[in-house]
């Protein structure tokens, strides 16, 4: 069982991260955030802040550079790309029993793992780090749904945040689950366990890879993908091909309908791709895009579309493009990437 009060460690105080924290620690969760650079500093001396619709919420968690002794549970609130080395940083925080919760969008690395190995998933864990640091027993898979950007050192959500857990394997330490979704709960995460969290991680998934390397290509907010036709074709032909391809893998995913009423309901939003692309920082196109693209490639079925769409954002070194450039990429990219029949 858990050490009371709990520890509860957040990696990374960027979107999630900062929003993360200020509500865990309205649960009375011991939080300890692990920050870098300015942020550190910032944090140290100003704490938290989540704006919620204006429902402002500040807290102090303790704020360190690393983890220096294991805690009940680590939310890694970084970029996909990022995790190993947080982990690896922070290696001293994770002892066997902590419950490591990667909270990122795309592919995650544990898709494959069973109890003793990790899996095998192009792009991801490159180097094996976190195959070798982390025990899939000890993994909770996560798909957050939530929408934060930074303002300032402000985190702004326009959603309640609901996050659904499940573990990734068989032997997990199910007291201590129960009691980290006690702690959410407390702190204003709605949360579910579930039984199939590999099948939310890629509904979640079909978002992100219709829509992310959209917006960073043309700049628009969500709700643009949605009602902008020529937008709209691009996102919903991507998310047919994943579609395709999760029906091989033996998963049933929501229709096109479904992925316009998000966009819409989503308002004006800039995905975390596009806040990427507008900060000049490195995107997430591993995990989100060119991990599916080379699992769907394995199994002999190809999606050209997200091929071409990942070769044109990596073309253009300022992302996204200007107005003009726009309308002739869009086009180039429907008119000479057919897309397998679905
Ligand atoms: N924003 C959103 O609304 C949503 C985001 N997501 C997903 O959540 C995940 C996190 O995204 P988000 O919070 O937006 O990303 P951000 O880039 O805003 O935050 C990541 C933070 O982690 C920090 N960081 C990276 N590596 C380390 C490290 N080794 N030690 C300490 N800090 C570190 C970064 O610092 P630095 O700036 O110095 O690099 C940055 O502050 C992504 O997978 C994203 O796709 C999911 C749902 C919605
Ligand atoms: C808001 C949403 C769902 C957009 O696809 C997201 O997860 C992101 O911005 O990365």
């Amino acid at each position: 069982m858990t050490t009371h009060p709990f520890d509860i460690a957040v990696i990374g105080a960027g979107n999630i991260g900062t929003a993360m924290a200020a509500l865990l620690s309205r649960s009375g969760a011991q939080v300890h955030l692990v920050a870098r650079g300015a942020r550190l500093a910032e944090v140290r001396t100003s704490g938290v802040t989540l704006d919620d619709r204006g429902d402002v919420l500040h807290a102090r968690p303790e704020t360190v550079a690393r983890l220096t002794r294991p805690m009940d549970a680590v939310f890694l609130c970084v970029k996909s790309q990022s995790l190993a080395a947080a982990v690896r940083d922070n290696a001293a925080g994770i002892g066997p029993d902590t419950l490591v919760i990667p909270m990122v969008n795309g592919l995650p690395f544990w898709f494959f793992a069973t109890p003793h190995d990790m899996g095998d998933i192009p792009h991801l864990d490159p180097a094996g780090d976190l195959a070798a640091l982390l025990s899939p027993r000890q993994i909770l898979g996560a798909v957050l749904l939530m929408t934060v950007r930074m303002e300032g050192d402000r985190a702004l959500s326009s959603n309640t945040p609901t996050l659904s857990l499940g573990p990734v394997t068989e032997g997990a330490d199910k007291p201590r689950i129960d009691a980290l979704i006690e702690v959410l709960e407390a702190g204003g995460v709605r949360t579910d366990l579930s039984e199939d969290i590999r099948q939310k991680v890629l509904v979640k998934l079909l978002a992100n890879l219709a829509t992310n390397p959209l917006t960073a290509l043309s700049g628009a907010m969500l709700e643009e993908v949605g009602q902008t036709p020529l937008l709209r074709e691009i996102a919903t032909r991507l998310a047919t091909d994943f579609r395709n391809w999760a029906t091989i893998r033996g998963f049933d995913l929501p229709g096109n309908d479904w992925l316009v009423d998000l966009m819409i309901d989503a308002g004006s939003f800039p995905t975390s791709m596009l806040q990427d692309a507008q900060a000049g920082r490195a995107l997430e196109l591993d995990a989100i895009c060119r991990a599916p693209l080379a699992l769907s490639r394995r199994d002999g079925m190809d999606m050209p579309l997200l091929a071409g769409l990942i070769a044109e954002v990596e073309t253009h070194p300022i992302l996204p493009l200007p107005g003009a450039a726009l309308p002739a990429a869009l086009d180039g990219l429907l008119t000479h990437t057919a897309s397998p029949k679905g």
